[in-house]
């Protein structure tokens, strides 16, 4: 069986507006997942959770398939997660990143400094000014480069690259491509960037007021959906996988189909001319998904 690097069972949290969950959910070790979702949908809620930062009403989470834990998760479990939260937190900010990075040494058995050191310099964070002094993106980069450096089995990141210049992006991407490399390491991340999830998931986790729809592989979700247009009398019901369809004004008709093969035999036998065919874009795929049509095969 594939090695699970986190799995909750029927986790749910009160929110003001909300409740988030009953989540179901297994993360496999070893992949790049995406959460996806509308704001206020309850991505950083989910993360918080998994790092213990905002406790569950009920459920529970069982981290990399060890035995469940009732309270507060062991020191030598946190010390294999590591988190890039959506707001940074204060309790570091009159340091200079090598004073954090040692202070953070301290907690984190497997913290690299040698690859805190290269990424400081990859991601050109100045090195003698004090956190709260940096600007919105040097401080998110020292987040990230120390995220990097803990080790962590399970590596949390929440909307990571807000607040980068595109060169950063590009370093930033960079570097989680490279550390994954390494094998066993997970990393779930919420974002909002359609460039990110395309360069970097594995999977994507569609969340959706406070539920989780579903999760499905990316190559998957982004093949599966295509556009086409065509011409003839053909009604768009009799057409495999279509979800919606539409008349053109210059007499085309377009449709958006799931099952594209089977769609364009059933055209083409029926002789009419498919004149284009498109994918759709990680938002509408996204959009279609929420209205309730589901990618065909679910983990
Ligand atoms: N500390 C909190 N106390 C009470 N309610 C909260 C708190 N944090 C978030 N919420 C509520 O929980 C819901 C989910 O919020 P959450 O921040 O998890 O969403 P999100 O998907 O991460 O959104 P975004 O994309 O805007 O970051 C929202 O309705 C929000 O108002």
């Amino acid at each position: 069986m594939e090695p699970i690097a986190v799995q909750l069972n029927g986790v749910s949290k009160m929110r003001k507006r909300r409740v988030i969950g009953p989540i179901d959910l297994t993360i496999p070790e070893g992949y790049v997942v995406a959460i996806l979702g509308h704001n206020g949908s309850g991505k950083s809620t989910l993360l918080n959770m998994l790092q213990q930062i905002v406790l569950p009403d009920s459920g529970e989470i069982i981290w990399f398939g060890q035995e469940k834990h009732s309270g507060t998760l062991p020191i030598e479990l946190r010390q294999q997660i590591g988190f890039v939260a959506d707001n940074s937190g204060i309790e570091e900010n009159r340091m200079t990143p090598q004073e954090a990075a040692d202070f953070r040494s301290h907690w984190y058995p497997r913290w690299d400094m040698k690859l805190f050191k290269q990424l400081i310099t990859d991601m050109d964070v100045p090195s003698d000014v004090k956190l709260t002094k940096m600007s919105k993106g040097e401080r998110r980069k020292f987040e990230i480069a120390a995220a990097l450096a803990a080790r962590p089995k399970l590596l949390l990141l929440d909307e990571p690259s807000s607040g980068l210049d595109p060169f950063a992006w590009k370093v930033m991407v960079e570097q989680f491509r490279d550390y994954m490399e390494g094998g066993d390491t997970t990393i779930l991340i919420a974002t909002h960037i359609a460039d990110e999830v395309k360069r970097l998931a594995d999977y994507i986790v569609l969340m959706h007021r406070g539920q989780v729809l579903g999760m499905a592989e990316k190559d998957l979700v982004l093949e599966q959906w295509k556009e086409i247009w065509y011409e003839g009398d053909l009604r768009p019901e009799n057409i495999p996988g279509v979800v919606e369809s539409f008349q053109e004004e210059n007499g085309l008709i377009r449709v958006i189909t799931t099952r594209v093969s089977e769609a364009q035999e059933r055209l083409e036998l029926s002789d009419h001319r498919v004149l284009k065919i498109r994918n759709l874009e990680l938002g509408e795929v996204l959009e279609y998904w929420i209205a309730g049509y589901a990618p065909v095969q679910w983990r």
